[in-house]
């Protein structure tokens, strides 16, 4: 991704990515070794790397710069707190510099107003690009008989789109959503918004703890925006060959 195409101004649908530059692996170890590897693997084949709370707890902002060194970096963080913590956070993250920063929609309006005037100090006073700021919406390890379990009305689909319309009013860039979303979420948001979309599996691969999946190459075709993919890549025998095969069906 280049940073021009990262940028939050980016016009509607014109990321300007190829199928595998929508591609973002997620880092899922705590040893900085094992990071370091995949990112010396698979750079140039991927469009960046995902950084999510067991690498950062692990190895803190200096592991993740060691890590990811100059290449996309999405930090999936997630942050979930009152307003003032979240931006705090955000204006912290920041100095990683990173392309895609998140947190969760059902923060609630005030604390994403707070999320999106964060993260625009934090540019204007650092100078650099504006990172997409997306919300998450539901998990996807999440299906309808989990939300009714923790009360949220579901079905799921309609909670991730009331957190989408929520996030988008809020001045949000985007949200996580599951690959089952991509077609209503287009439908209510409009083509400018960012659909950040991990319960990717291809065909060959093992859901997991992932309950709202899809393949790579129906994913892209639904209109994702990045796809992001942990297992099925980090967890193969091989993993540039993995992703050498997923791009083969993005082709
Ligand atoms: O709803 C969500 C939000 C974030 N994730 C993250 O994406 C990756 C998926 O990894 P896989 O190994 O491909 O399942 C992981 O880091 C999650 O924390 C998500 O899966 N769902």
């Amino acid at each position: 991704m280049s940073q021009a195409s990262a940028t939050a101004s980016t016009p509607a649908g014109e990321t300007g990515l190829s199928p595998t530059e929508r591609i973002f692996v997620a880092l899922d170890t705590q040893e900085l070794e094992r990071a370091g590897q995949l990112v010396a693997t698979l750079r140039g084949s991927v469009g960046g790397f995902k950084v999510g709370k067991e690498l950062f707890t692990a190895q803190g902002p200096d592991g993740v710069r060691a890590a990811v060194g100059g290449e996309p970096l999405f930090l999936d963080l997630k942050f979930h707190d009152i307003p003032n913590t979240v931006a705090g956070a955000l204006r912290a993250a920041m100095h990683l510099r990173p392309r895609v920063v998140n947190v969760h929609a059902s923060g609630g309006p005030a604390m994403l107003k707070a999320a999106v005037e964060a993260v625009r100090e934090a540019s204007e006073d650092l100078e650099c690009e504006r990172p997409w700021l997306i919300a998450v919406t539901v998990l996807t390890s999440l299906d309808d008989a989990d939300l009714a379990a923790v009360g949220q009305e579901g079905p799921t689909e309609s909670q991730v789109l009331r957190l989408a319309r929520l996030a988008q009013d809020c001045g949000l860039d985007g949200v996580v959503c599951s690959p089952r979303e991509i077609v209503p979420l287009r439908a209510a948001c409009g083509a400018d918004f960012r659909l950040v979309v991990p319960g990717i599996r291809p065909a060959w691969s093992a859901s997991g703890d992932q309950k709202r999946v899809m393949t790579p190459a129906r994913a892209i075709e639904a209109g994702a925006d990045l796809l992001v993919i942990g297992r099925p890549i980090t967890g193969a025998e091989d993993p540039a060959a993995a992703a050498r095969r997923i791009a083969g069906e993005l082709a």
